[in-house]
């Protein structure tokens, strides 16, 4: 354990406060790894508490051990001073413990209600459904929510937002002591983070703990009361969020302050990689038109729904526009599939890492090498070593977390996913570049790592397209931003002379006003 600033031992509440619950001792190893290591950890009634470590540190692993999922090795699980043992997810729930993910289990044909209570429907007269208690139950837990929509809504009729309400009013039905939220705001753009903000402040006041696990800082000093850092599956201290900052917390889970470099963005700019001449697909987007220059990055900023990712698998040859070009380094490119993109020389890191990115049974090496295979195989001959030789690399730049090259994708924590899904695209060495969200779920340290490497790229002469719903992210390492709402380019900005607010305007349908020399309305590329 390193000396931590201000730090507290988990088990010595202030101000006489009794933990709701405390983690002691856990130790959880998987084969080759130690994911925790005697972690100790506790959380007060009506707090919100941060769990903070980099990718891999053991955030996930030790949140699945309270909530059944994963056996320990070692520890003990205080809920109320009492202590339990949760064999299985549904034990842990049923005493109150209640983790949400980020990745959604909604049943989008059903009712609002329905879902709220999938698995333990109400019944009356032996086996019916009793419609009026479902529905009257899950409107209290909607009202609870301060929810705007109706339990008889159906779930495919929601934005992502009202979905993950969904999930957390399903979670209420337990009548939840401890609710932990595992990135919870990974899916939801800066407009939709306030409605979960509001959420989890009423849960709070109800006295529930909540586990926050984020690696957005802003949230975090946002949010909570308390900060706990793991490190390399250790416990690395507590902090009162009132008594720290931003860099003593990196340095806690980083062993060193961040050194964010927005000068090196690139400036010399080729002629045009992609130039997009009024392309629209029917009733996706519509007459989008830009361009990136060879050395350039460009941000795509908008809303989800905007159509930003449809316009980036569009050139990426997996959707067919009904009108428009799209012109590849000056000729007019014929994109069927994703297979004339790669051939190309286009490459798309894409958004949904789990279901488009990895094949998650496969090991980390032959996920890297999977779109570049020509260069590690022979006659239809896998050559190990080169293959090999291409791992290294990458893990070696992206400093990937893994135990060996063996390790299953579907392993590796959510960050280490991502930075595979990199490295994968890269080995095929593409002329333009397009990253979809390239850094949800990547801990502050890697983050900054990958906004380096997206320049470094850059300057080497590689176009670069970054699709994110992070304006820090976007205002960080784009050249030029094209902002999009509804389907339609909206305006297009220097990304070094835009103000967060007329970008905010751009991306949310209004007139942009009150910026000196922001960029040109739709359809009209400004370089
Ligand atoms: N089922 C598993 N089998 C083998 N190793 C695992 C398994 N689950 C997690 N690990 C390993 O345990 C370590 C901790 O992973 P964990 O997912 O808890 O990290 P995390 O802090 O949640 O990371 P992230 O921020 O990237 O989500 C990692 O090295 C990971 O590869």
């Amino acid at each position: 354990m390193s000396t931590a600033v201000r730090t507290q031992t988990p088990r010595t509440p202030g101000r006489g406060e009794t933990p709701i619950l405390s983690l002691v001792d856990i130790t959880k190893k998987f084969p080759g790894v130690i994911a925790l290591n005697k972690v100790s950890f506790d959380v007060r009634a009506g707090e919100v508490h941060a769990l903070l470590g980099e990718n891999g540190a053991g955030k996930s692993t030790l949140m699945k051990v309270l909530a059944g999922k994963h056996k320990p090795n070692g520890g003990q699980i205080l809920l109320e001073g009492e202590e339990k043992v949760f064999d299985t997810p549904k034990r842990a729930k049923k005493s109150g413990i209640v983790l949400i993910h980020q990745e959604q289990s909604l049943v989008p044909e059903m009712s609002v209600a329905e879902n709220i209570f999938l698995g333990s429907l109400p019944k009356k007269w032996g086996n019916w459904v009793d419609w009026k208690t479902l529905h009257r139950e899950s409107t209290e837990i909607l009202d609870r929510l301060k929810c705007s929509f109706s339990s008889k809504d159906m779930v495919s009729d929601l934005s992502i937002a009202k979905k993950q309400m969904v999930e957390i009013a399903r979670a209420l039905v337990f009548t939840p002591k401890i609710v932990v939220f595992d990135e919870p705001t990974a899916s939801l753009t800066d407009h939709e983070k306030p409605v979960l903000y509001d959420i989890i402040n009423t849960l709070r006041e109800q006295g529930v703990g909540i586990v926050y696990i984020s690696h957005r800082m802003d949230e975090i000093f946002h949010l909570s009361q308390r900060i706990s850092v793991l490190r390399d599956g250790e416990y690395n201290g507590t902090v009162n969020t009132a008594d720290t900052n931003e860099d003593e917390v990196t340095k806690l889970m980083i062993g060193r302050s961040l050194e964010l470099d927005h000068a090196s963005k690139p400036k010399d700019f080729g002629e045009n990689m992609l130039e997009l001449r009024g392309l629209s697909v029917d009733g996706v987007f519509e007459d989008v038109s830009f361009n990136v220059r060879k050395g350039e990055i460009v941000g795509m900023y908008g809303l989800v729904g905007a159509g930003r990712s449809e316009v980036a698998e569009t050139i990426f040859g997996l959707r067919k526009p009904c009108s428009g070009e799209i012109l590849l380094d000056g000729h007019v490119a014929q994109l069927r599939s994703s297979h004339d993109a790669v051939a190309e020389g286009i490459a798309l890191v894409p958004e949904d890492r789990k279901d488009q990115g990895l094949i998650l049974g496969m090991n980390c090496r032959d996920n890297m090498t999977l779109a570049g295979l020509q260069s590690v195989s022979w006659r239809g001959f896998m050559k190990t070593a080169a293959e090999k030789r291409v791992y290294d690399k990458y893990q070696q730049a992206m400093k990937i977390k893994t135990p060996s090259w063996r390790q299953k994708v579907g392993n590796l924590s959510g960050g280490n996913q991502q930075k595979i899904v990199i490295g994968k695209w890269l080995h095929t060495h593409p002329k333009l570049l397009i990253l979809d969200e390239p850094t949800r779920g990547i801990d502050v340290g890697s983050k900054a790592e990958i906004h380096a490497l997206i320049k470094e790229l850059a300057n080497t002469g590689y176009a670069v397209l970054v699709i994110s719903s992070e304006m820090p992210e976007v205002l960080g390492v784009s050249n030029r931003i094209i902002a999009m709402y509804d389907g339609r380019v909206t305006a297009e900005f220097d990304g070094d002379a835009v103000s967060e607010d007329v970008l905010v305007q751009a991306i949310t349908g209004q007139p942009v006003t009150g910026q000196s020399g922001t960029g040109s309305t739709a359809g009209h590329p400004a370089a």
